[in-house]
């Protein structure tokens, strides 16, 4: 399995990291929940920017990450900004989309830019090149809040995400099977098998899916997103105690303590 290091973490290495997500409307509670979540057992933090009603005005944007990033100390930091239409919070244009992102990477506050693939290939710009030079990794990612893609059509994504230029390929779906939550792990396993060079998160969500949030100790998957106790970012996220206890379970290995 491909590492990938943020800040004094090894994705990719043992069990996936456990990230909760940041999700605020206002100055008050931004920063009060980045210090509560900031307590969690979680090994990373995803800022839900779609949700902040500044997320609009780059002052109070710029403002906002030394907020974050000061609450949060020494955490790995991912910044996401969702779209409408992959499930987010509020609707952004494709322009801004492009400048707040490349803003969020000038402020050098954090350390991965979750990018959506088809924003990225509507907008041809520097913005891979651009994460490069200020050392932000590129999260590219990809949302189907209706079903589960064929399994090549899936394969093929993560594989195009990386040749793009993308530090960590992920995909998220939703199951109408429990074929389906197969599927995804199927994929999973042979990204991992015939591509290890590709750091890779594969989520089958919702309930029916929640399986794939555990398993990736198994599969591939190097990061799984759980609850922060108050909000759930996507549907079937479990508790953090729960992933953690599970991924024990799923990765145990007779000898090991
Ligand atoms: O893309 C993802 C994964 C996710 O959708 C999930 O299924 O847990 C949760 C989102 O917050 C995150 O940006």
């Amino acid at each position: 399995m491909s590492k990938l290091k943020v800040r004094n973490l090894e994705l990719g290495k043992g069990k996936p990291k456990v990230c909760v997500p940041l999700v605020a409307k206002n100055f008050e509670e931004l920063f009060s929940e980045a210090l509560r979540i900031s307590q969690l057992d979680c090994d990373v933090i995803e800022w839900r920017a779609d949700y902040f009603m500044y997320a609009h005005d780059e002052r109070f944007m710029k403002k906002a990450a030394y907020f974050v990033r000061y609450a949060i100390d020494d955490k790995p930091l991912i910044f996401t900004y969702r779209t409408l239409q992959e499930g987010g919070g509020q609707h952004i244009g494709l322009d801004d989309y492009i400048k707040l992102n490349r803003m969020m990477m000038d402020t050098g506050l954090v350390d991965v830019v979750d990018l959506e693939f088809e924003m990225v290939l509507e907008k041809p710009s520097d913005i891979m090149v651009h994460a490069k030079e200020k050392n932000v990794k590129v999260l590219l990612s990809k949302h189907n809040h209706l079903l589960t893609p064929e399994k090549n059509q899936m394969y093929e994504t993560i594989k195009d995400m990386y040749q793009l230029g993308g530090d960590i390929s992920k995909l998220s779906v939703t199951p109408n099977s429990q074929q389906d939550v197969l599927n995804v792990l199927e994929i999973s396993n042979k990204v991992k098998e015939n591509h290890p060079e590709i750091p890779f998160v594969l989520i089958s969500m919702g309930e029916m899916g929640q399986l794939s949030r555990m398993t990736g100790e198994l599969y591939g998957s190097v990061l799984t997103y759980a609850s922060n106790g108050k909000y759930l970012s996507a549907p079937g996220q479990l508790p953090i105690s729960v992933v953690r206890e599970g991924m024990e379970v799923i990765g145990y290995k007779r000898g090991s303590k």
